[in-house]
């Protein structure tokens, strides 16, 4: 028995970043993309007319539930940051707080075109059901923090990073697979690293941590070890392909050499970088050598929202301001790191709109005053469509929103609750 969506009338963007007018055939049972072309029939339908049918966009690095410390604490450097205001509000944290933030962040995804994305972040049973429920495709990982604690606390730490990947990797019929994420590679002993990343090996476990997100992070390593942090972090097993760092800002040729002969991919996270004043990624750079560069959000407290078409926008603006070249970073290459490149540092079969992919899509409607006229439909994905454009989010072959409306999650309680926990977490938090 066929059960098949046909998302037809529009224009299509393929892999290449050519666009065309087809319908994509999608099968609900197994979540693929049958056919891209000109498809009649179906036995259901999302229209695609005056619109473009693209890759469900992918966060590659976030915190989900802190959308609600969102506007909590602004204007001030990582380390700071973190230390007086962010970790301070996460001690608050309850399974129930950390529900409710990730259901508002999955709500904001869906409704922005996201459909799949990387958390790292605590309580993850949480996480897992949330996403079970609202229908998206994750890769999340129990983010582990040493410093400050003491030898049992911080094992016990790492032993549930691991044990949160085995427990869930293919849960949520296949849409969750997991990751061993120590927090970086100065918030982590480097005992802990050796060791426990030579267990993640030994199971296949990928890794996803920060690296070089400030001077402030290189430093240390610098002094201590003698070495840059990505020749320290590959001498500790951190870096093959099946790996993801997130920010990479301060890597220097050597370290963008390494990446891209371990394949490990990085991903970019322009809007947290410059708000928290940490840097520019030499993205273009990376890209020449032949990086995976992925694109992420990071936490909705240093961004402030989830928006991927903001995040490749800023990606665009920033590489050609750090640079001062108006050719680097240009509207492809962001749409390719928000879609495939995303896809590809996860290891989601996604990310491109072709036979056989996961059917992860996002509709946009191009009949809107700030996306006329249409020259050039790359061009508008990347300078000037926004995440409220989005009309249909389809995920494994699931409608997840349609005509705006969506449909796995009820808006307007999952905004309400997680104003309520907020609200209730910064009383805690003082
Ligand atoms: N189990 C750890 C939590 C680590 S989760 C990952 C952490 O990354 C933090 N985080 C968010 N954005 C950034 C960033 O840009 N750089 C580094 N850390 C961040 C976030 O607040 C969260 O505490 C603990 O006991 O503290
Ligand atoms: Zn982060």
């Amino acid at each position: 028995m066929t059960d098949t969506l046909r998302i037809g009338g529009g224009h299509v963007l393929r892999p290449d970043m050519s666009v065309e007018e087809a319908d994509v055939l999608v099968d609900r049972v197994s979540g693929e993309i049958l056919e891209v072309g000109d498809v009649p029939g179906g036995d259901a339908t999302l229209d695609a007319s005056g619109g473009l049918v693209m890759p469900g966009l992918v966060n590659a690095h976030t915190h989900t539930a802190m959308t609600l410390l969102r506007g909590y604490a602004d204007d001030k450097p990582l380390e700071t940051w973190l230390r007086e205001d962010i970790w301070p509000a996460e001690g608050e944290l309850t399974p129930e707080d950390v529900r409710a933030g990730t259901d508002l962040a999955l709500l904001e995804m869906i409704e922005s075109g996201t459909t799949g994305f990387a958390d790292m972040y605590f309580h993850m049973p949480e996480v897992v059901d949330a996403v079970d429920e609202a229908g998206l495709r994750a890769r999340i990982g129990h983010g582990v923090v040493t410093v400050g604690k003491d030898e049992d606390e911080a094992r016990a730490d790492n032993e549930e990073s691991l044990e949160v990947a085995r427990e869930y990797d293919g849960a949520a019929e296949g849409r969750v697979s997991t990751a061993y994420t120590p927090h970086s590679l100065t918030t982590v002993g480097e005992e802990f690293l050796v060791e426990f990343t030579e267990e993640a090996r030994d199971e296949g476990i990928p890794l996803h941590f920060h690296a070089n997100e400030t001077e402030d992070e290189v430093d240390p390593i610098l002094a201590q070890e003698d070495q840059r942090p990505l020749a320290y972090a590959d001498d500790l097993g951190m870096l093959t392909d099946e790996d993801w760092v997130a920010h990479g800002v301060h890597v220097d040729d050597t370290e963008i050499d390494l990446l891209a002969e371990r394949g490990t991919a990085v991903v970019h996270c322009p809007a947290s970088n410059m708000k928290l004043a940490s840097g520019a990624a030499p993205v273009q750079d990376l890209l020449d050598a032949g990086v995976t560069v992925g694109l992420g959000t990071d936490g909705a407290a240093s961004n402030n929202d989830l928006d991927m078409f903001d995040e490749m926008r800023d990606a665009a603006m920033l590489g050609k301001l750090s640079t001062g070249d108006a050719s680097a970073v240009p509207a492809e290459a962001v749409v390719e790191m928000a879609t495939a490149g995303s896809a590809d540092a996860l290891g989601f079969d996604a990310g491109r709109i072709e036979e056989g992919r996961k059917a992860d899509l996002a509709v946009v409607d191009f009949e809107t005053a700030r996306l006329t006229p249409v020259h050039d439909y790359v061009s508008h994905l990347a300078y000037a469509a926004s995440g409220a454009d989005v009309r249909h989010t389809v995920c494994d072959g699931q409608v997840l929103m349609r005509d705006g409306e969506v449909q796995t999650l009820d808006a307007e309680a999952v905004r309400e609750r997680a104003a309520d926990h907020a609200e209730r977490v910064t009383e805690r938090a003082g």
